[in-house]
């Protein structure tokens, strides 16, 4: 076995002109991983990571500030790898580069300088993947890369296919750069690190990951320093983890299908998707029972504060979106109903409603159907939200509500004709989750609602009301996505915010 790479780590913007500076200042915005919709943004260095005997990748971490963005919001650190190389001159020639991901060439104190995105350039990849895997050699890597390819999409990262790659227990990689950066472990490495480590099949295999130097490595900032990659068995809040996680390295899944393009497949030809859907409902239950082992149960739910950011969350989407205006009342009735539930379930038991790790963000997309059965993926959990409530114990239940969403995103989608595909899809999902999780009575919804906060005190009624308000918070999310992201479809989640509020 090969010695484990380092990084390096520099304060600033070392490395980087201020020509590539501004070039960057114009280009971010347009990325569609860029996080923020707002213009006017500032993209302050905060810290420079290079990779020992690479001169020419150099990944620039940026803070954000500007409209709309709380200073110091740890969460909005932006990774941007870059392949810089000297040029004769400035070209306006872009033929090749569509696929490597030209930024632009710049004329700089020292001469042209050719910039490259290195989320989409071989090079940043061969850096990356010598870091995560600590036993690859130099030249073995150039190997693992044949065949690589950024794929393409609605991403809020960069994932590049890695298909001959050979892992000891199989061939094919997918490396994902995580593009907003935060502080602390990454829930989307130490989640499918600690289900690989479970033996759990329904994520793909956790291979490797890069990060950051612990804090107290880079508190001097005078010195780079060079700091060992940490891969294994990372844990939540464990004491001197990484400063943070920077991109992470897991099996590719052969031959699957995206979750929601099955989906929308099955709606066009208004195909039943039940069985599908049962499957996945049992693969959902079986995650969060794995996860409760993996990871450990978290505190009690603490109905005062959990309602306050529902309803904050709320209040945000409110702001953000004017179409959501007449929904007002509506959804204030619903969180005052679940908070006068949940406060007397608490005076009755003593309140004990357990939360624990959950996916976060579940939705068809994040999950692969493949030969061997479902795969759930991308555990960074929701981009548009803080790390702190990203990263915190949860209800399953929410994941839940992320899941009917989808599949009613899927009927819109797909445009089934059929008015029962969505309902009967739904109601196989919650089905398929009960019986996996061992709930023996109640109909679907009841049922899975008390599967779903097992070891809970909540009755069912409770328990389902609560599902109604996980459902339309999330819809509420999404129309803030839908705002910022995809105009044409708002009217997707809109309407299941008034179908849930009128139901
Ligand atoms: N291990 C994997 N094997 C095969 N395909 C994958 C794998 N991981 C991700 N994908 C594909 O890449 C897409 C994006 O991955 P994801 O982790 O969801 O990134 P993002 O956070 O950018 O949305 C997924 O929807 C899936 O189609
Ligand atoms: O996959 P990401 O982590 O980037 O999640 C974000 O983007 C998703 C869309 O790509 C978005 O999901 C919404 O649209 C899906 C259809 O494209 C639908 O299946 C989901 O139910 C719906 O929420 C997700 O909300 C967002 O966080």
């Amino acid at each position: 076995m090969s010695p484990a790479r380092h990084v390096h780590v520099s304060p600033g913007a070392a490395h980087l002109t201020p020509e590539v500076l501004r070039l960057l200042d114009v280009w971010l915005p347009e990325q569609r991983w860029y996080p923020v919709p707002t213009e006017g943004v500032a993209h302050e260095p905060w810290l420079t990571v290079t990779f020992p005997g690479v001169a020419d990748v150099v990944v620039a971490l940026l803070r954000l500030h500007g409209p709309g963005l709380a200073t110091g919001d740890e969460s909005l650190v932006i990774q941007v790898p870059l392949v810089l190389t000297p040029t004769a001159e400035p070209t306006a020639d872009t033929a090749d580069t569509e696929a490597a991901g030209l930024i632009g060439t710049v004329a700089t104190a020292s001469g042209t300088v050719t910039v490259h995105d290195g989320g989409a350039h071989p090079a940043a990849w061969h850096a990356y993947l010598a870091t995560a895997l600590p036993d690859a050699g130099g030249p073995e890597v150039c190997d693992k890369l044949a065949g690589a390819r950024r794929i393409s999409g609605e991403q809020s990262n960069t994932s590049v296919m890695l298909p001959a790659m050979n892992h000891g227990t199989g061939r094919g990689g997918m490396l994902k750069i995580l593009r907003t950066v935060a502080l602390g472990p990454h829930p989307d490495v130490v989640i499918p690190a600690a289900l690989t480590k479970a033996a759990w099949a329904g994520v793909p295999r956790f291979l490797g990951a890069v990060e950051l130097p612990a804090p107290d490595a880079v508190a001097d900032p005078r010195e780079p320093r060079d700091v060992p990659p940490r891969t294994e068995d990372p844990s939540w809040g464990k004491t001197g983890g990484p400063l943070a996680h920077l991109a992470v390295l897991s099996e590719l899944v052969a031959d699957a299908t995206d979750g929601f393009e099955l989906a929308c497949a099955y709606a066009e030809r208004d195909e039943d998707f039940g069985e599908r859907a049962a499957e996945l409902g049992a693969a959902v239950a079986h995650l969060h029972a794995v996860l409760r082992q993996a990871l450990g149960p978290g505190p009690a739910l603490e109905p005062a504060g959990f309602m306050g950011v529902l309803r904050r969350r709320a209040a945000e989407a409110f702001a953000d979106v004017p179409d959501l205006a007449p929904q007002r009342a509506g959804v204030s009735a619903l969180f005052d109903a679940v908070s006068t539930r949940l406060a007397a379930v608490a005076e009755r038991t003593g309140g004990m409603v357990p939360l624990q790790p959950i996916h976060g963000d579940l939705h068809l997309g994040q999950a692969l159907h493949a030969p061997g059965g479902w795969k759930i993926l991308d555990f960074e959990g929701e981009p548009q939200r803080p790390v702190a409530e990203r990263v915190a114990p949860d209800l399953p239940l929410r994941d839940v509500a992320g899941m009917l969403r989808s599949l009613d995103y899927a009927a819109a989608v797909g445009r089934a004709t059929d008015p029962h595909w969505v309902s009967h899809a739904q109601v196989s999902f919650l089905e398929g989750y009960r019986q996996a999780s061992g709930e023996t009575h109640g109909g679907p919804v009841h049922a899975v609602a008390g599967a779903a906060t097992s070891g809970s005190e909540l009755d069912v009624a409770t328990a389902e009301l609560l599902l109604r308000a996980l459902v339309v918070d999330k819809a509420l999310y999404e129309v803030v996505y839908e705002f910022r992201h995809r105009p044409a479809w708002m009217h997707i989640p809109l309407t299941a915010v008034e179908r849930v509020l009128s139901s």
